[in-house]
């Protein structure tokens, strides 16, 4: 790896869209390792997505708080084993506040408190769903939005394992511009305001680059969304 000869930089790559590298440290990345590995597990674990076309994605996801299947979110696993999905923990949602504040430079703030502060305070949103995607070396996710929420708050994305390419486009089209961005174990991504909409995927893992002391082979990404629906 290049890190110590490029430090990486927290990057704003579009309007409301911000890497920052290494946010996780890796002693929780090892924690939110072993809490993917629990949410994998049946019921409602880790399955295979078919989309209406026929086919399947080929990262395999588990979800909590709310269980999206394309195109929209259920109470249960209405795809898989038909199971309650499990919930979403607080510790997630807080770590989703702080990953917004920390992103756009909002954490200097301490006044708006632990359980956030006013309405259209950005480190306050009320996260309750989380997808978790596994790729292994030949996963790939194709261009999309993320667009079953019914809120704009931003997506936390946070990244686990091997590195990967993630490509960031507009709100237009699926086509360029775009722009790749390389998503290492610990980083931290963050896309809302006039990016929330925007095309974005995964076409590339980079096998055998996770670091060799988190334990996992392949790659896991964490996102973490409102619903903005109301309460299941
Ligand atoms: O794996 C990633 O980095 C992106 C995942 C994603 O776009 C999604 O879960 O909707
Ligand atoms: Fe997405």
């Amino acid at each position: 790896m290049d890190a110590e000869l490029f430090p990486r930089d927290r990057t704003e790559i579009a309007p409301g869209a911000v890497h920052v590298p290494d946010w996780l440290t890796p002693g929780r990345q090892k924690e939110l390792l072993e809490a993917c590995r629990e949410w994998a597990r049946p019921p409602a674990g880790l399955r295979t997505v078919r989309t209406p076309g026929g086919g399947t994605m080929t990262s395999r996801q588990v979800c909590l708080g709310r269980h999206w299947y394309p195109y929209g979110y259920a109470s249960t696993a209405v795809d898989g084993d038909g199971a309650p999905v499990k919930p979403f923990p607080a510790w997630l949602g807080e770590l989703g506040r702080r990953a917004v504040r920390d992103a756009y430079g909002e954490g200097e703030d301490e006044d708006k408190g632990e359980d956030g502060g006013e309405e259209g305070d950005r480190g306050a949103y009320g996260y309750d769903i989380a997808l978790v995607n596994f790729y292994d070396a030949d996963a790939r996710m194709g261009m999309h939005r993320d667009s079953d929420e019914e809120s704009d708050a931003p997506v936390v994305s946070l990244s686990l394992g091997d590195a990967c390419v993630f490509r960031f486009g507009n709100t237009a089209s699926r086509g360029r511009p775009y722009t790749d961005v390389e998503l290492r174990s610990g980083d931290l991504f963050v896309f809302g305001g006039p990016s929330r909409s925007a095309y974005h995927g995964v076409p590339r893992i980079h096998p055998g680059t996770a670091p060799p002391e988190l334990g996992l082979t392949g790659r896991l990404n964490i996102t973490l969304r409102v619903s903005g629906l109301p309460a299941a």
